[in-house]
C-alpha cells in the first residue's frame, strides 16, 4: 500500500506555511507522498473571497513545481459541492485501492471536526495527522484514537493574512512560493 497523505484545503491562495507543513509531513511522518486536494467549496466557509477553482489549482501546481513527493488533485472539482471530505475519501478509496489514505489538517480544522459531515465515520475509519496552529491544546485530541499530532514548528501565516496584505498594496512576495507569486501578480488577484 502506498501511504498517501491527503492535504485538503481551499488554498486561497497557497502560501509558504502550507508548503512547510507538506514538507514536514512527508519527511517526519509515515506517509510516502502527499496530494494537495484543492476544494472548490469548504462547507463551513463563505464563498465571497474565493478565487476560481482552476486559478487556485494553478497556484498549487506552480508551488509544487518538479517536487515528486507532491501532487495536486482536482478530484473535488468533479464531485458535488460543497466539498464534503467523507465523500471525497469514499471516491478516492475506491479509485485507488493500492493507496492507504491519511488525512492531513491544521488544528483549526480538528477543532471544528464535530461539525463535519459524518464526522464519527471519518474519525473511526481514517488516520488523521494534525499540524498544530498557535493556541492549540494537544490534550483536546486525546479523545480521538486515530488522530496524531505532529510535533512540528508552529507558523502563524494564513491565506487570510495574504489576501488582506495584497488588498492593502503590500509586497509580500516571500510569503508565497515564487512561481505562485508570479502568477498571482500577473493575474492581479485579491487586489480588491
Ligand atoms: N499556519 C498553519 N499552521 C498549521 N496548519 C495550517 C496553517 N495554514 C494552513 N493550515 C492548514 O492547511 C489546510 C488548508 O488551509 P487553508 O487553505 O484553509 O489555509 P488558511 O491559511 O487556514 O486559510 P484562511 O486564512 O483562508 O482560512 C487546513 O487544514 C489548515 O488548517
Ligand atoms: O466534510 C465536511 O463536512 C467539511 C467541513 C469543513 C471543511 N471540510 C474540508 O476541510 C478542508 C479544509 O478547508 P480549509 O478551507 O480550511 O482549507 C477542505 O477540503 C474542506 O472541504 C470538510
Amino acid at each position: 500500500m502506498i501511504k498517501t497523505g491527503l492535504y485538503f484545503g481551499s488554498f486561497n491562495p497557497i502560501h509558504v506555511g502550507h508548503m512547510a507543513i507538506a514538507n514536514y509531513m512527508v519527511e517526519y511522518t509515515d506517509i510516502d507522498q502527499l496530494w494537495f486536494v484543492v476544494s472548490p467549496q469548504n462547507p463551513l466557509k463563505k464563498k465571497k473571497t474565493l478565487l476560481d477553482d482552476y486559478h487556485r489549482l494553478e497556484l498549487v501546481n506552480r508551488a509544487i513545481g518538479d517536487d515528486l513527493r507532491f501532487r495536486a488533485s482536482k478530484v473535488e472539482f468533479g464531485l458535488p459541492k460543497p466539498s464534503y471530505t467523507i465523500d471525497t475519501l469514499a471516491y478516492l478509496s475506491e479509485k485507488y485501492p493500492t493507496h492507504q489514505f491519511f488525512i492531513l489538517m491544521g488544528s483549526d480544522n480538528l477543532e471544528s471536526i464535530h461539525k463535519w459531515k459524518n464526522a464519527d465515520v471519518l474519525l473511526a475509519n481514517y488516520d488523521i495527522i494534525v499540524y498544530p496552529r498557535p493556541g492549540f491544546n494537544p490534550e483536546s485530541a486525546e479523545k480521538y484514537p486515530r488522530v496524531q499530532i505532529a510535533n512540528a514548528p508552529l507558523m502563524e501565516i494564513s491565506s487570510t493574512f495574504i489576501r488582506d496584505a495584497i488588498k492593502e498594496g503590500k509586497d509580500i512576495r516571500h510569503f508565497l512560493p515564487y512561481r505562485s507569486w508570479d502568477y498571482l501578480q500577473q493575474m492581479n488577484f485579491y487586489k480588491k
